[in-house]
Order: structure tokens, then sequence, then C-alpha cells
């Protein structure tokens, strides 16, 4: 058997697969599925849990079959951009940064119709509060808030040089991404949300800043 079917069929690429597919699954959202190294395959089901959509998406080579080696980094972690805080009422939450604290940078409150939320930032100089609220019925912070019906910190957003090289590093080691593709974030940057399961309990989201 040559090396390449041999890795295929390794015992651990095998165990990895069940693992991954076994923890993977969560409602309404896209499946990763280990497909043959560090490549995924990603299964997207509708609300009646058959499956909408298929991509394939190619994770970073860790094994030195192509000579790609995660000793020479092909992407930078830069600082902490903002924490964003999903809170019920966007009026109280801007009231308490703006008058109470007294902060001078708050923005406007902006829809984002792409990710479901209105985002309202607070800068403070060495980085940002992002004020989440949420926009139309699918919003993705809707669940959130019905757990913390206060609000909470809802993720953190750090920035990296190269999204798309970082999700196939991450992949390869195992961290999942939320969708198979960046999408343009509040800052019209590309951004990509990191599974909190993978990531200490903790969503992350990477946001390319060059
Ligand atoms: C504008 C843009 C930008 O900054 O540029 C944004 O901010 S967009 C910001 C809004 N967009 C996003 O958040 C996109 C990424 N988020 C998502 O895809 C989703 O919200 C998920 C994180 C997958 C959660 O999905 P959903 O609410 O349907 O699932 P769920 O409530 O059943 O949660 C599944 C498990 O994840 C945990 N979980 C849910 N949300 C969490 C959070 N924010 N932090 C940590 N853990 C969290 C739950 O406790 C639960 O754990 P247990 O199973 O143990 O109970």
């Amino acid at each position: 058997m040559s090396y390449l079917l041999k890795n295929i069929f390794s015992k651990n690429n095998i165990l990895n697969s069940t693992l991954l597919s076994r923890t993977l699954n969560t409602k309404n959202i896209g499946v990763f599925s280990k497909f043959i190294n560090n490549n995924y395959i990603y299964l997207e089901r509708n609300q009646n849990r058959s499956f909408s959509s298929v991509s394939f998406v190619a994770g970073a080579n860790t094994t030195n079959t192509v000579g790609i080696s995660n000793d020479h980094p092909l992407w930078k972690l830069g600082h902490l951009n903002h924490v964003a805080i999903a809170v019920p009422n966007l009026d109280n939450a801007v009231n308490f940064y703006k008058n109470i604290l007294g902060v001078e940078q708050v923005s406007e409150a902006v829809p984002q119709p792409e990710h479901g939320v209105y985002t309202v930032f607070v800068n403070l100089g060495n980085t940002k509060i992002e004020l989440l609220h949420p926009y139309g019925e699918k919003s993705p912070i809707h669940n959130f808030l019905e757990k913390n019906k206060n609000g909470g910190i809802h993720h953190i957003c750090i920035e990296v040089n190269n999204v798309s090289k970082a999700v196939k590093d991450l992949l390869g080691k195992g961290i999942r991404p939320l969708d198979p593709e960046p999408k343009i974030g509040a800052h019209g940057n590309p951004v990509v949300f990191l599974h909190p399961k993978d990531c200490g309990g903790v969503l992350v989201e990477l946001e390319q800043v060059e």
C-alpha cells in the first residue's frame, strides 16, 4: 500500500473521523466531517435535519507529505480587536457606556443583515466593545439572549493577518470554523467564527486586518 493510502486508512484518521462526527452535531448549523488527512467535508442541514448543501474545505497539511510544515507559520495572530456583548436593550446599553461611564466614541447602531445583528462600537482606545442586538428572526444571538436574559459577553475578536490561512491551519488542529468561508464583518474585513466547544467555551471571531 502506498504511503498516501496508508495515511488515508490509518487508525488515526478513522478514529478522528468518528470522534469528530459524533461531537460536531449542533442543531441547524453545518457539520464538519473529517475526510482525508486534514481535509473536511462541510454538510449543512436545514430545519428538517436533512442535508441541504455539501462543500469541500481543505485543511492545512500538518504532515510532511507535500512539504508544508507548521514549523513555519503561514499566518500571524494580532491584537484583541473587540469584546462583544449581547444586549437585550440597545438604548440602555448605549446610555450605560456613553452617559454613565462617559465613553466619548460610541458609534450609531448599524444593522448587519448578513450577520443578523445590530452593532454599536464603543471605542476605548486600546480596544473596542461591540454591543450586539438581534436583527431579524433568525439572529444567531437569539438563543444566547434567551439563556442570558440580561445579556452578557458573547464573543471575543482577535486580529489575524490572513483569515483563510488561519482557518486551514486551525482545521488541521481540530478547531472548527462555524462557516465554510469567511464573511465580511462589521469593519468591512473578512471574519470567521470558531466553535466555542473547540476554544475553551469561548466563541472566538478572527478578523483579517492587513
Ligand atoms: C457583525 C459581526 C462582527 O463582529 O463583525 C458579528 O459580531 S456577528 C455576531 C453574531 N454571529 C455569530 O455569533 C456567528 C457565530 N455563531 C453561531 O454560529 C451560533 O451562535 C453558535 C455559536 C453555533 C451557537 O448556535 P445556537 O445558538 O444555535 O446553539 P445553542 O444555543 O444550542 O448552543 C450550542 C452550544 O454552544 C454554546 N454557545 C452558544 N453561544 C455561545 C457563545 N456565544 N459563547 C460560548 N458558548 C456558546 C451553548 O451554550 C451550547 O452549549 P451546550 O451544548 O453545552 O449547552
